[in-house]
């Protein structure tokens, strides 16, 4: 599909380009475009709730903790009832997988096609500290389109198999960023219209960069080959950028290049994000922009998810540097001078 056959200038506004770009697919129903506005919607409800968490009691702790056994703050709980809030009225989504929720949703739309996983905040450690935050996203059409909805045939399917992801990031400014699988593009908030417009047309991630961004307080028990991608890393002078905000983190590499990786450490063996709404999501947004993501071995999106909040490693951004660490993890045990001569 040639990304440009219809190149959308720049200030389009989001529902327009939503619209023209389901031109491109003359059996489109309509559906998977009133979804993404769906979650546009609730993107600028969010939004709002966010620049004003400072003047409202809506800072700190929410008082419960959630199937990943985390305290859940209270905007990570606003942020879920918002999006489950406006899928369910959508009417497209027939179940919802959530990081706030330990079962899937079902929403009663069932004639909805789509299912939806969704990280309603990321980077909730950031929440009060007015550091860029997150919603991500990701859909999949059902596999059985008729019969009960929300079999774990329709929600544990391989990232492959998603036909939209994206995320939002509520920082500087407020940014919808996704794909259909045609090229990936962002669109900037503008609060005083409360519309999005097209500011990032077909991005394209730089094929190598010099920043890397992983939490290094782990790293006495990072693996040899995490280890020595570090020093790789170090002794190329790369830049060392961390957020702790996964979509922030990830969004300034994809525009600059780099590299994110949260790998296996002591405390999260299997690593801490999650695949069906961290890490699958953000994998079909890079390949789609140029990129690579893996968990050091497999590419992300062939991953077969196991459960609804399956944990992977992540290696991801710019394709040289995933391809970089991937070699140092293939010889974990080799001598680094070897590893760099082979890549
Ligand atoms: O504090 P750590 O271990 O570096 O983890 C930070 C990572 O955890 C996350 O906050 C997990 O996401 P949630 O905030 O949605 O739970 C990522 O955004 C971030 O990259
Ligand atoms: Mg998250
Ligand atoms: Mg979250």
């Amino acid at each position: 599909m040639d990304h440009n056959k219809l190149a959308l200038p720049v200030g389009t506004t989001l529902d327009r380009f939503i619209m023209r770009k389901q031109e491109d697919f003359p059996y489109a129903t309509g559906e998977l475009s009133q979804l993404l506005r769906d979650i546009a919607l609730a993107a600028k409800i969010v939004n709002r709730e966010i620049n004003r968490s400072g003047l409202i009691d809506i800072a700190g702790a929410y008082g419960n903790r959630n199937v990943q056994g985390e305290d859940q703050q209270k905007l990570d709980v606003i942020a879920n009832i918002r999006f489950i809030r406006a899928l369910r009225n959508g009417g497209e989504v027939c179940t919802i997988i959530s990081e706030e929720d330990e079962d899937m949703i079902q929403t009663g739309n069932d004639q909805g096609k789509y299912v939806v996983a969704i990280d309603p905040l990321d980077g909730s450690s950031n929440i009060d500290v007015n550091v860029s935050i997150g919603t991500i996203f990701s859909i999949y059409r059902r596999v059985s389109p008729t019969g009960r909805p929300g079999t774990s045939a329709d929600c544990l399917q391989p990232g492959t198999h998603q036909v939209a992801a994206g995320y939002v990031i509520y920082g500087s400014s407020t940014m919808l960023v996704y794909t259909t699988g045609n090229g990936v593009n962002g669109f900037t908030y503008e609060p005083s219209l409360g519309e999005f417009f097209l500011s990032h047309p077909d991005i394209q991630t730089p094929k190598t960069g010099a920043i890397y961004s992983i939490n290094e307080g782990a790293s006495d028990t990072f693996s040899p080959g995490v280890v020595a991608f570090v020093k790789h890393c170090k002794d190329a002078s790369f830049s060392a950028r961390y957020i702790g905000s996964l979509v922030a983190d990830f969004h300034r590499n994809l525009l600059k290049g780099g590299i994110y990786i949260y790998p296996a450490t002591g405390k999260a063996p299997k690593g801490k994000l999650r695949l069906m709404y961290e890490c699958n999501p953000l994998a079909f947004i890079v390949e789609q922009a140029g990129g690579r993501s893996s968990d050091g071995y497999q590419r992300t999106l062939s991953i077969e998810p196991k459960d609804c909040h399956a944990r992977c490693p992540i290696f991801i951004g710019s394709q040289d540097l995933v391809e970089q660490a991937e070699a140092f993890m293939a010889q974990e045990t080799a001598p680094v001078a070897a590893t760099l001569a082979s890549t």
